[in-house]
C-alpha cells in the first residue's frame, strides 16, 4: 500500500528577511506536488498572501491556500529590521518543526534563513546555526554540513568559527568523522555506490611540503591513509584552489574542506541561486536554501525562491527515497 503523503515542515526563519516570501513562492511554485506547512506568525507574511490556519500536519494536505500552523509572535514585522523580540518565536519554530518531523508527522525539514546574530542578541540563542542547534535537538554530537548543486557538492569540516580558530578545531576525529558521515550521505542519499572524495589541504598549496604549514603532513594525510585502508576513495589533500575548475571537478562527487569560506565560495560562485544547504547525520532529512536573511532585499518583492524551491524538493526526494521499499 502507498504511505499516507506528509508534508515538508517549513521553519518561518528570520521574520525580517526574505524566508516568508520565499516560502510562499515555493508553495505557488511546487505546492500542488508537495504538501508543506510553514510554521510562523501568519502577520509576517507579504500582504494579500492567500493564508489558511490548518490545526496539525495532515490538515496541511488537502490546503487549497498557503497552510500555516500558526504561532503569535507579538509584534508586528519590519522588512529588513529584526525585532528582539520575535528571535525566541524564531527558535520554536524550528524546535516545533524538528518534533513534527521526529514524530512523524511530516516527512523532512526545509528551514528558511535565520539571522544568527539577531537571535543571539534577541535570546542568546546558544548556537552559531541551525546545523548545530538540529545536532542538539537530534541528540547527535558529529553533523556535517553539504552545500550541494548539480555543479558541486561541497563539506566544511569546520562549520561557524572564526577563521583564527580553525587549525585548532580542526583535529583527526573531526575530519574522520565528518569524511565517514558524508560518505554515508552521498550512499544512501544520493545513490552513489562508490563516493569519490576530494580533501582539500588547509594551507596554500596543501602546505607546500611543509614549508607553508604543517597540518597536512602531521593530521590530514594520517587521517585520509587511515580511511583509504578501509577502503575510501580519496584523494588528497589537495590545493584548494586548483580542486575546483571544472576538469577537477569531474574527478569527484564532493569536495571535503577544511573551514566554512573554502567550502562555500565555490559553490556559491557557480550556482548561487541552485544551492541547497543539507545536514547530514541527522536522524531526519533537513534542508534549506544556500542563502541568508537579504535584508536588503527583503519585502521588496524582488527574492529569488529558485534555491528554496530546490531545498523542498531535495528535503522531500530525500524523504522519500528514506522510505521507498528497496528493490
Ligand atoms: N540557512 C541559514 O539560516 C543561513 C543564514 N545566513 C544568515 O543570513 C544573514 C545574512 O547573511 P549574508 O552573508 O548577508 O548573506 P545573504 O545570503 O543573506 O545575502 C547576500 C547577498 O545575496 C543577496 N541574496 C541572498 N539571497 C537572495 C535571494 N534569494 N534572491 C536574491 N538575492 C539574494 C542579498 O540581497 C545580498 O545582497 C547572516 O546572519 C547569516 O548568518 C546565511 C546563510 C544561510
Ligand atoms: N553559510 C551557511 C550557513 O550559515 C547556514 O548555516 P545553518 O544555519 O544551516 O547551520
Amino acid at each position: 500500500m502507498k504511505p499516507a503523503p506528509r508534508p515538508v515542515a517549513i521553519s518561518c526563519g528570520e521574520p525580517a528577511g526574505i524566508g516568508p516570501e520565499i516560502a510562499v513562492a515555493a508553495w505557488n511554485a511546487v505546492g500542488k506536488d508537495i504538501p508543506l506547512v510553514w510554521i510562523g506568525d501568519p502577520t509576517h507574511l507579504p500582504a494579500g498572501t492567500n493564508w489558511q490556519a490548518v490545526t496539525s500536519a495532515a490538515d496541511a494536505i488537502t490546503a487549497t491556500a498557503f497552510p500555516v500552523l500558526r504561532r503569535d509572535f507579538g509584534a508586528p514585522n519590519v522588512a529588513g529590521r529584526p525585532n528582539p523580540t520575535h528571535a525566541q518565536g524564531v527558535i520554536d519554530s524550528i524546535a516545533d518543526a524538528v518534533a513534527l518531523v521526529q514524530s512523524g508527522d511530516c516527512a523532512a525539514l526545509c528551514t528558511a534563513p535565520i539571522h544568527k546574530q539577531a537571535l543571539i542578541d534577541g535570546a542568546h540563542f546558544a548556537y552559531p546555526g541551525h546545523t548545530e542547534y538540529l545536532a542538539a535537538l537530534a541528540g547527535r554530537s558529529s553533523v556535517v554540513m553539504m552545500l550541494a548543486s548539480d555543479m558541486l557538492r561541497v563539506v566544511p569540516a569546520t562549520i561557524h568559527i572564526p577563521l583564527a580558530q580553525v587549525a585548532v578545531k580542526l583535529t583527526a576525529a573531526t575530519l574522520n568523522d565528518t569524511i565517514l558521515i558524508t560518505h554515508a550521505a552521498l550512499v544512501r542519499d544520493f545513490g552513489i555506490a562508490k563516493p569519490r572524495l576530494a580533501v582539500a589541504g588547509l594551507n596554500p598549496h596543501a602546505g607546500e611540503g611543509g614549508k607553508f604549514g604543517c597540518e597536512e603532513i602531521e593530521m590530514i594525510t594520517p587521517t585520509l591513509d587511515a580511511l583509504r585502508a578501509e577502503g575510501l576513495n580519496i584523494t588528497g589533500p589537495l590545493s584548494a584552489d586548483t580542486m575546483f575548475h571544472p576538469a577537477a571537478r569531474a574527478t569527484y562527487d564532493v569536495a571535503i574542506c577544511m573551514y566554512h569560506d573554502q567550502a562555500l565560495i565555490p559553490i556559491k560562485t557557480l550556482d548561487f541561486s541552485g544551492g541547497v544547504n543539507i545536514t547530514l547525520g541527522l536522524p531526519f532529512v533537513r534542508t534549506s536554501p544556500d542563502h541568508g536573511t537579504a535584508f536588503d532585499i527583503a519585502g521588496t518583492d524582488t527574492a529569488d525562491a529558485t534555491s528554496m524551491i530546490a531545498a523542498i524538493r531535495m528535503a522531500a526526494g530525500m524523504a522519500h527515497a528514506r522510505t521507498a521499499p528497496q528493490s
